[in-house]
């Protein structure tokens, strides 16, 4: 038998497009999460890393962490992108680590129907896996720098929390769970 096509799977999933921000610090476990979500839900997927300016890359990668004026091209280029892909009409799903309050409003703005889905890992589960990673620009050393950047969403906010220190998969099932849940 094929592979199921992204309309089958949306059609036997029964969900409405929904426009997700996969948001948290540096190895929280957006990437896993969020190309697991487009894959299984046949919804659109951009990897907010890839949208970072080069200069942007060259300093993280020689551990010097991002300034507010920093990120303010990468977050218009994230912004962007989501309402390309509200204006589609199609499911969408975006790394980005969203780590200000702030930064999640230059995201939304407009009147985008973005949600946020904040992975929380600990800081010690985050210091481990980032020691254990290659083959990334992003250094274990900056991980300080980014929990004490990080404003953790607030409940006025639209997220949607979930444990980065279950298995990606059980992750994956609860959140889905929870669109079908919520419709
Ligand atoms: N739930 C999980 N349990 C254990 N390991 C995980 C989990 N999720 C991701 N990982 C692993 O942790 C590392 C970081 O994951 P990932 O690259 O998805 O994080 P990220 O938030 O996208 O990181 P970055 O922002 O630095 O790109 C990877 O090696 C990944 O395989
Ligand atoms: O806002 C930031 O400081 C950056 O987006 C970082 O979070 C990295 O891009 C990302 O986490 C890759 O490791």
């Amino acid at each position: 038998m094929g592979a199921m096509t992204a309309s089958a799977a949306r059609v036997k999933m029964g969900l409405e497009p929904r426009f997700l921000v996969v948001m948290g610090v540096s190895g929280t476990g957006k990437t896993t999460i969020a190309t697991g979500l487009a894959t299984r839900l046949g919804w659109h997927f951009q990897e907010g890393d890839a949208l970072h300016p080069p200069a942007n890359v060259e300093k993280m990668s020689t551990g010097r962490p991002l300034t507010d004026a920093d990120r303010a091209p990468w977050l218009a280029l994230c912004h962007d992108w989501l309402r390309a892909q509200v204006e589609a009409g199609h499911g969408a799903v975006l790394t980005c680590s969203a780590l200000k309050r702030a930064y999640r409003e230059q995201l939304r703005a407009n009147g985008l129907p973005i949600e946020f889905v904040h992975i929380d890992t600990s800081a010690t589960e985050l210091a481990a896996r980032l020691e254990r990673r290659e083959g990334h620009f992003m250094p274990a050393s900056l991980l300080p720098s980014q929990l004490a950047t990080l404003e953790v969403p607030g409940d006025d906010e639209p997220v949607i929390r979930v444990s980065g220190e279950k298995h990606p998969d059980v992750v994956l099932e609860d959140l889905i769970r929870h669109f079908q849940t919520e419709g």
